[in-house]
């Protein structure tokens, strides 16, 4: 997978060199490149914002800067990405949208500072690319890379290869619907607190019976509303009983 990132503060950007994202970019799994808008500005001041149109507080970024650098990184006529703009004013990302851009070849995520970026540059890399205006939550930062490295993690950890054991992939919070259960590991007392016994017995049935009951259980009383969603044959008759 290609990613590019473009922003005013490409250092913010740093620690996708780290950890797990930064092992698949040494790995090759990753193609990442991380660009400074300011390159696509002629100014001395190297301007990327200006005032709003029809007035109010702030500032707007540019669409020129935005467009060049859209034209240089992906220039119309070639390959195009699919272009991420992190917005408190997106569409939610959720684990589903993560798993339909680890399925995508290119990615490019726009991050705005300041008020946004004029609209008019979404609109027209809309009219040769695939654009998500995508939000990570309903409260707002002061810019869009912390949500392109929460996209971007989110994302990277599904690629295959990526994760050691993909298996955790399976039994992760939010697949499937349900919160994950609790976990414990060693040692099975501590602090006065022991680990549930079901985990210690062995028995594979009810631990796994233990489990569901948990995430049930965590779900309806924390997210009530992803319950809700559920299609009803993903509850059986035990399920309803919890
Ligand atoms: N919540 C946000 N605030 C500012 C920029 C981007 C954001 N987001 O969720 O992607």
């Amino acid at each position: 997978m290609r990613l590019d990132v473009v922003t005013i503060f490409p250092d913010y950007l740093a620690p996708l060199r780290l950890s797990l994202v930064g092992k698949a970019v040494a790995a090759g799994i990753v193609d990442l490149r991380v660009h400074d808008l300011r390159e696509w500005t002629h100014d001395k001041h190297r301007t990327v914002d200006d005032t709003p149109a029809g007035g109010g507080p702030g500032m707007v970024m540019r669409p020129e800067p935005w467009g060049e650098a859209l034209d240089t990184l992906a220039p119309p006529g070639g390959p195009q990405p699919r272009l991420v703009v992190p917005t408190p004013a997106g569409v939610p990302f959720t684990q589903a949208l993560a798993d339909e851009y680890a399925a995508e070849p290119w990615l490019l995520f726009a991050c705005g500072r300041y008020e946004g970026i004029d609209q008019r540059v979404i609109d027209h890399a809309g009219q040769r690319m695939r654009v998500d205006e995508v939000s990570i939550g309903d409260y707002v930062l002061a810019g869009g890379e912390a949500a392109a490295l929460v996209i971007i993690e989110a994302v990277v950890r599904l690629l295959p290869g990526v994760l050691g054991n993909p298996e955790s992939l399976t039994e992760e919070s939010h697949t499937g619907g349900l919160l994950e259960y609790p976990v414990y590991t060693k040692p099975a007392h501590w602090r006065g607190l022991d680990v549930p016994p079901v985990l210690l017995s062995g028995h594979h049935g009810r631990i796994a019976r233990w489990r569901r009951d948990q995430a049930l259980r965590r779900t309806a009383r924390r997210r009530p509303d992803l319950l809700a969603r559920l299609p009803a044959e993903a509850l059986d008759a035990r399920d309803r009983e919890v």
